[in-house]
Order: C-alpha cells, then structure tokens, then sequence
C-alpha cells in the first residue's frame, strides 16, 4: 500500500495572504486526516512564507497519523524537528531562497555531512528520509548515508508525463529497483497530481508514501468551486 500524506504549505499561504486564521491550518490538518489521508507533511522554509515554525509545534498534538516535516537542516531546522520529534523528517537541500525544491542531494559530495546528521535523528527515533534526483549512483549514495528512506524528486517525471512522455518514468523505476534492494523504503513527491499519481504508482516496485501538495490543493479547488458557486446563488437568489 502507498500512503498518501498531504502536504499543506498551500493552506498556510492562503491563510497568511489575509493576515488572519483563514483557512485554519489545524482544522485543515484534522479534517485531512478524518478524509484519510495517512499523513500530514510540512515544508516551513527559512523566511516562513507559508508553514511557521510555530505552525510545526502546534500541528505535533494534532497530527494523529504520520507527521512528515521537509526541509533542509540548518540549525534552527534541526532544533525545531528534534524538539517535535515528528515521524519522519525528510531533508531537502534547499537553498534559502528557493521558490520551491528544485534539486536532490548530492548523496556522493555530502555523505558525511547527511552520515552525521541522519544519525543524530535516528538517535532520537525520527525514521529519516533523503529527497534524491533519480540517478542510480545517488541511490547507492544514500544507502551509504545510513537513512531509512529515499524521497525521489518527481519533478522531472510530472513535466514529462503532462507532454505525453511516458517514457520519463524509467530513470525512477530503475532506482526503485535498486533501492529495493539496497533496502531503502521509498517515498516520492513534487508535482505529483490525480493526473500522474497512478501511472507513477504503477511503475514503481514498493512505494511506501507519497507526499502531494500543490496539485492536490488547486484540485480540490476546482472540484469544489461548482458546488461552492452555487450556494452562494442560492443565498442570493
Ligand atoms: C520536497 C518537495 O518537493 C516539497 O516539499 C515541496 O518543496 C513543497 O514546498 P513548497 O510548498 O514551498 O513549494
Ligand atoms: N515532498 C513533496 C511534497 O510535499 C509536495 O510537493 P508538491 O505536491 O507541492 O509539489
């Protein structure tokens, strides 16, 4: 089974837009849940334009399924997932402004760099997990590092897949292969959306958990806006 943890940087940045409470992140994170969802990720970035740091330690008594907290790990990162002790943290090499995540670790370069820190969490019972480009050698890298999972930067394949190139899932597929037997646990996320997320699944041997956040938000927008516009005209007419 493949579990689905919905990411909700998005609702925080709807929230923030207006200054106020709007859509309540908590809620938002319970009501996720009790849809079944089985997990909640975060991705707070250094200048909290979305998720606060405070968002994290408000969501720890909430999340009742798996809390997934994404970022890279600067010290005042670490500190604050060290503190929440969340189920799992996944670090990504985010620059500090990155508009987004757009690369994977260089498991080879950083080794011993990811070696100390992904013992530090283990060490405090966090299961870890690395966001990797899907090329075998930062596979093979990652397994060196000691983390339990990988989280492979779906991108790429999201890009392709929308222009007809089914073909872009190879590369990921491969790397399952190779993680499956290196006894990686894999994850996946970016850019994943109800228009990939099976084809994706499909080719991919032991996929533990995916993360979706930005498709799955502006979905379900658009699922819900027929149904929202029309009680309004009810209400007025
Ligand atoms: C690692 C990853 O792909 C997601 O966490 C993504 O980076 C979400 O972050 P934003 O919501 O800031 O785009
Ligand atoms: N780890 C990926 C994630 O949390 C969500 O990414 P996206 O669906 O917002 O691109």
């Amino acid at each position: 089974m493949t579990k689905l943890s919905v990411n909700i940087n998005k609702i925080a940045t709807l929230r923030n837009a207006r200054g106020g409470n709007v859509p309540d992140l908590l809620q938002v994170a319970k009501d996720v849940e009790k849809f079944g969802a089985q997990g909640i990720t975060i991705h707070p970035r250094p200048d909290e334009r979305h998720i606060r740091y405070q968002d994290a330690y408000n969501l720890k008594s909430i999340v009742s399924t798996e809390y997934n907290i994404e970022g890279n790990p600067m010290d005042n990162f670490t500190k604050m997932v060290l503190e929440i002790k969340p189920t799992q943290v996944t670090l990504v090499p985010d620059a500090v402004d990155a508009i987004t995540s757009n690369a994977g670790w260089d498991t080879v370069k950083h080794k011993d760099y990811l070696k100390d820190i992904i013992s530090e969490f283990k060490r405090n019972g966090i299961r870890t997990s690395i966001f990797v480009d899907p090329t075998l050698k930062m596979i093979e890298g990652a397994a060196e590092t000691g983390t339990d999972r990988i989280e492979l930067y779906t991108e790429e394949f999201a890009k392709q897949y929308s222009l007809g190139n089914k073909e872009a899932v190879k590369p990921y597929t491969e790397c399952a292969l190779l993680a499956n037997k290196l006894n990686l646990g894999i994850n996946a996320g970016h850019d994943l959306s109800l228009e990939n997320i099976k084809f994706f699944k499909k080719n991919i041997p032991n996929l533990l958990e995916v993360s979706i956040g930005h498709a799955l938000i502006c979905e379900a927008l658009y699922h819900g806006l027929e149904k929202v516009i029309s009680e309004y005209l009810k209400k007025l007419g």
